[in-house]
């Protein structure tokens, strides 16, 4: 019913507004286009489900996530991608690493801070619905 949309409208702006602090700060600039196949042709041969926060705005609008925890499935591919395609020692790898680990810690805390719980407990009450 129209209560129902007015909170998944609330919820994209809630996503979008994560996502654009993220795409927006320098550490995750890596992170906000899809990896570019021509340049790194194995990539889909390692990386079965590519992710990047472009991606995720892309989804938000297309209504694709009715849950933070629907949302954070697709956001969480981005960094672990990331440790799984640049596994080794050296400092290029050990820099996205980095970078992938305050990815994943960054978007947990913004949740976890601006989240409102009982809004998070209605999303998925309407999804149990459908
Ligand atoms: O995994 C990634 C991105 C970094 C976080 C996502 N890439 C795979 C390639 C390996 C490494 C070297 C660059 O030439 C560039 O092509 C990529 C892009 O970085």
């Amino acid at each position: 019913e129209e209560q129902e949309e007015d909170v998944l409208r609330e919820l994209r702006l809630f996503l979008r507004n994560l996502t654009e602090r993220l795409m927006v700060d320098r550490r995750f600039k890596a992170f906000t286009k899809p990896v570019d196949i021509e340049e790194v042709p194995d990539y889909l041969m390692v990386i079965q489900k590519p992710m990047d926060l472009s991606t995720l705005l892309y989804n938000i609008d297309e209504h694709k996530y009715v849950t933070v925890d629907e949302f954070l499935s697709d956001a969480d591919l981005i960094w672990q991608n990331a440790l799984e395609y640049n596994p080794d020692r050296d400092p290029a790898d050990r820099h996205i690493r980095h970078r992938a680990c305050a990815l994943k810690d960054t978007m947990r805390v913004i949740i976890r801070d601006e989240l409102d719980k009982d809004f998070q407990r209605i999303c998925e009450e309407i999804r149990e619905s459908r």
